[in-house]
Parts: C-alpha cells; structure tokens; sequence
C-alpha cells in the first residue's frame, strides 16, 4: 500500500475511506506543520495531504530530497504551497475547486448581510445587557436590495455570490476580474479596480491569494468606495492592506467590513478587534461537516489517480 501523511485529523468519512486505500498516518495536532515536519512528510511518505497553514515554501523543497510524489491539498487555496518549488522537485499538486464553492459563497452573503445590517453590533448590545428596546431609529443599517455589489474575482466563488445576490437579494451585479466572463445573469465588467470601487454599495472579494494578488485592495481602492459602502473579503487576508482597512473603518471613510480572512492567521489585529463597524469570522468559509468531507474525498480521489491508477490527477493546479 502508498503511504499518505495527513497533516490534520480529519471528518470521520474522509478517514475511512483514507484507510481504505492508502497506509495512513494521521496527524493528532491541529496547529501548523513545522518545517521539519514537512521535510519528514516529503521524505518519508508517498504523498502527503496537506492543508491552509502548512508552508510548503520554496525553503522546505529546498532542504528535502522528497520521496513523495504528489501533494494533495485539502482546501481550493493553495497560496501556502510554492507551486514551482514543488514541480521544480518532481511534485504533482491538486487542491478541491467546487466543493468549496456554494458554502464559501454562503458565508460571504452571511458577512455581508451582518455587516450591512449590523448583526454583529446588536448580538454584542443584547448580550451586553445594553438594548433599551425597539425604537424606530434604532440601529438604522443598509438594506440590500436594489443596492450593487461589486465582485473582485469572477470565478466559481464570485459567480455564486453574484447568484445569490443578483436572483436572491435583487441586486445589480459589477465585477472586475482577470478574463473575461461569460455570464448567465446581468453583470456590468469594469476593466479598473479604483473604479468599480467607487460605483458599488458592496465589493466582495472572491480571488486567489498569492504575490499576483497581494494588496489589491489597498489604501487608493478603500478611498475610492463610498462612505456608506461595505467590504466584504472571504479570499485571503493579505489580499487587502489591512493597516489601510483598519483606518478606513477607524475613520468612517467606508460603512464596514465583513472578514472571514486575514494576514497573520489566526493572530487578528487588536485594532480591528475593538471596532464595532466590522464583522470578525474565524475562516468558517468552507466550515460544514458535508462540506470538509466532500474537500476530503476530493483529495483523495486526486491521491488514487496519481498513487494507484497511474493517472494524472484530475484536479492537479498546473497543466
Ligand atoms: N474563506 C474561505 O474559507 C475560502 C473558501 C474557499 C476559497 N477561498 C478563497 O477563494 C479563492 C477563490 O476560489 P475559487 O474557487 O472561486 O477560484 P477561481 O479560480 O474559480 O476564481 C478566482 C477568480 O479570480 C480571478 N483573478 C485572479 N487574479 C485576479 C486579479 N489579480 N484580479 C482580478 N481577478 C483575478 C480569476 O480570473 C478567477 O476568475 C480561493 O483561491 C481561496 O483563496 C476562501
Ligand atoms: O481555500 C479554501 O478552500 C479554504 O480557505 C479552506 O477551506
């Protein structure tokens, strides 16, 4: 039997079928991979089934001489794995596109719904003993129908936020992305990040993490976006410059945020902490029992095309 390093424990189904096939070791800890951990993965397994936080950078390929063929990762973002590190060492990498898709989009309409209408704020007064009861100016947010949101990243994700906002909520849909898009559904495309900023009620941000991506929004993007204007990010955290996020909700030159992500995981900035005008979730994207075990046997089904079929992996991130 292969041999599989899991860096994480798993849904119990995941598990079983892991079992099944491969011989496993199955991490007990849910704290990162060290790097001498993932040297030892790499030179002392088949494959290894790694996750978000595991820093497979150019600097771990570099010291190990790996023995393992492919990695599979647990998870559609794979900004934690030097892609050309690993290919560069023999490597296969695949990731688990479209079993994220309809929860990950899920959570962004939670986040943008809380931040528009102020759910965070009021869960914190009630629980605080602070409600003087119902009044009609009480707690005034902005509803979102009618209102446009602007989706950075019309990818899978992008698209299924665009839905739900567009056939769900009524709301007029903008994007800008890296292609152009073939939509089935009304979509203004803006060719110029600043200015889709300035026209929406909402921009939600849908796109891969990575160099390519790092401080797209930044201090000129936030400027651009209305006072009134809500940001919602379930990508990755770096993708905007959280110091100029943090001024911008400080200073009220934006309505609010909605984060699901952050730079530093899971360190989260004191200073976005003690605001009230922005929703905090700790990366709950994808977090739903159906969901982690469809990602789990989705990279699992990409270890046995490699590892038992002699295959190419049918979600390998290169082609
Ligand atoms: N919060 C979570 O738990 C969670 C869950 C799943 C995915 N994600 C993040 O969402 C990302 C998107 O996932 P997906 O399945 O929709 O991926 P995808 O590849 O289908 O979509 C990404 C889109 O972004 C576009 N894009 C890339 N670079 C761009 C740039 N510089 N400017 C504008 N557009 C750009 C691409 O053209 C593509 O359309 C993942 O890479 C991951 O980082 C987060
Ligand atoms: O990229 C992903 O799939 C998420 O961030 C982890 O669920």
């Amino acid at each position: 039997m292969k041999t599989v390093f899991i860096s994480r424990p798993m849904p119990a189904d995941v598990e079983t079928e892991a079992r099944q096939h491969f011989d496993v070791t199955m991490r007990a800890s849910n704290a990162p991979l060290s790097q001498t951990e993932m040297v030892e993965a790499l030179e002392g397994y088949d494959a290894v089934l790694p996750t978000l936080g595991d820093r497979f950078s150019a600097e771990v390929f570099a010291k190990a001489t790996p023995r393992a063929v492919m990695l599979a990762n647990f998870g559609v973002g794979y900004n934690h794995i030097d892609v050309d590190a690993a290919k560069a060492k023999g490597l296969i990498v695949s990731n688990t596109p479209g079993a994220v898709t309809d929860a990950t989009a899920d959570t962004a309409m939670t986040l943008m719904l809380m931040s528009a209408r102020r759910a965070g704020e009021g869960e914190r007064m009630v629980r605080a003993g602070r409600w003087d009861g119902w009044h009609p100016t009480q707690m005034l947010g902005m509803h979102l129908s009618g209102k446009t949101v602007g989706i950075v990243g019309m990818g899978r994700i992008g698209q299924a936020i665009a839905r739900r906002c567009h056939f769900g909520f009524g709301m007029k849909v903008a994007y800008f992305t890296r292609s152009p898009k073939d939509l089935d559904f009304d979509a203004t495309p803006f060719d110029d990040l600043p200015k889709l900023a300035a026209a929406v009620d909402v921009l939600v941000l849908a796109v891969p993490g990575g160099a390519g991506t790092r401080h797209l929004v930044d201090a000129d993007v936030l400027a651009a976006m209305q006072p009134h204007a809500h940001l919602i990010n379930i990508a990755r955290g770096d993708v905007v410059d959280e110091e100029a996020l943090i001024s911008a909700l400080q200073n009220g030159s934006i309505g609010g945020a909605g984060l699901d992500v952050y730079a530093q995981e899971p360190d989260v900035p004191a200073a976005l902490v003690a605001l009230e005008n922005v929703v905090l979730l700790p990366h709950l994207g994808t977090a739903a029992l159906e969901v982690r075990t469809d990602m789990g046997l989705m990279a699992l089904r990409n270890l046995r095309a490699v590892l038992i079929d002699g295959q190419d992996a049918p979600n390998a991130v290169w082609f």
